[in-house]
């Protein structure tokens, strides 16, 4: 009998300017207890899942994210089944569809369980590289594998290279297993070697992080093909220059608010996502340091429609004001108070 327990912190990311480029892991989890018993004979994981999502999560493995995920990293190291006897026990903290990377930490579960399925050891550039054949941008993947405060890049690809990471989801990610008796007709991709590159920011002890989680969904893929394809020379350096000033910002103890606050500001997502998310430009006018003292910087969570607020104290009148200016608009919220995890990712055997 093996057991072992895969943990990855939720993120967030773009914190205002960074779209696409940075990414903060916080203390909610997706959790995925694994046993293999050899005294059991059945050839599929049996999943269990509870918390958020548990009521869309799929429980057939070749349907579910994270399961897909190992199965694909299991199938590039040529193992082309799950092991015999295993069940996985899910629960997962992180809601869908917020902005709080769920997909992405579904996308490192399974990677990393894939890895640790198949005793492969994989390097952490390695595990990223399988990571973004699945979710193609890197600021949620790479800051819930490495955990903290996460700066990342996408390496230019050669042509042959670009084909290879250019291939249909459906190719990496079969729905399907082979029927009784067959093989897999088509190896996966395996991806190229050296996709992502990333550096850890610093992150002031006194900041705390507030998330601000509307009832509703918003879907990544809509909110990405809400923005336009090109952007003015004005804005694009208008972000520049606040994201240069906001990875050291974050970094400073005490934290300077004078600095932080405007360095969240941004031109690049958030204007264009702002009707789908009713209420968000007046927060992000109105909810400001004058008005709430210990406010250091706010901005649209990921993809949204989670607002995160940082802050060094007020944190429950900052909330307050959030909820009740969503309220004005009929949308119910929850609230979290939460840390940034220094650790990222864990697998650990039992
Ligand atoms: N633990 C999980 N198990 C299986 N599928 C999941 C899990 N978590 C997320 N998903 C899938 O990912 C979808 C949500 O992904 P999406 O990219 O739209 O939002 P998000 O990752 O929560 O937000 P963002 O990318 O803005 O941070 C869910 O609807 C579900 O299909
Ligand atoms: N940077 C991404 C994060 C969502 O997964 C976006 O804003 O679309």
């Amino acid at each position: 009998m093996r057991q072992f327990t895969v943990k990855v912190p939720c993120t967030s990311s773009n914190i205002g300017p960074g779209f696409d480029v940075v990414g903060l892991s916080l203390s909610l989890y997706l959790t995925l207890k694994v046993t293999i018993d050899s005294n059991q004979s059945n050839k599929s994981p049996i999943l269990s899942y509870t918390g958020q999502g548990a009521d869309e999560a799929p429980l057939d493995a070749y349907q579910n994210l994270t399961t897909r995920c190992a199965l694909y990293v299991l199938r590039c190291a040529g193992i082309s089944s799950f092991p015999v006897g295993i069940s996985i026990k899910v629960h997962n903290e992180v809601p869908f569809g917020r902005g709080l990377g769920s997909s992405g930490a579904a996308v490192i579960a399974g990677i990393l369980l894939g890895d640790a399925l198949g005793n492969l050891k994989l390097s952490k550039e390695r595990l990223l590289d399988h990571a973004l054949m699945i979710e193609r941008h890197p600021d949620n993947v790479t800051a819930a594998l490495i955990g903290g405060f996460v700066g990342s890049y996408l390496l230019d690809l050669s042509p042959e290279d670009t084909t290879a990471k250019a291939v249909p989801l459906s190719e990496v990610l079969p729905e399907y297993p082979p029927d009784a008796g067959e093989q897999w007709g088509k190896d996966p991709p395996a991806p190229p070697r050296g996709i992502g590159h990333f550096i850890r920011f610093g992150w002031a002890p006194e900041i705390k992080v507030i998330a601000i989680i509307p009832h509703f969904e918003v879907s990544t893929a809509k909110a990405r093909s809400a923005l336009p394809d090109s952007y003015s020379k004005q804005d694009l350096v208008f972000n520049l220059q606040r994201l240069a000033v906001l990875t050291t910002a974050l970094a400073r103890s005490p934290p300077d608010v004078g600095l932080i606050f405007q360095a969240m500001q941004d031109r690049v997502h958030q204007p264009y996502r702002k009707h789908l998310i009713p209420g968000l430009p007046t927060i992000l006018a109105s909810v400001t340091p004058s008005s709430h003292p210990g406010l250091l910087g706010i901005c649209l969570s990921g993809a949204g429609p989670t607002i995160l607020a940082l802050a060094t104290e007020n944190e429950q009148a900052i909330a307050k004001t959030i909820t009740e200016e969503f309220k004005k608009e009929s949308i119910e919220c929850s609230i979290e108070y939460l840390h940034v995890t220094t650790e990222g990712a864990q697998v650990t055997e039992e």
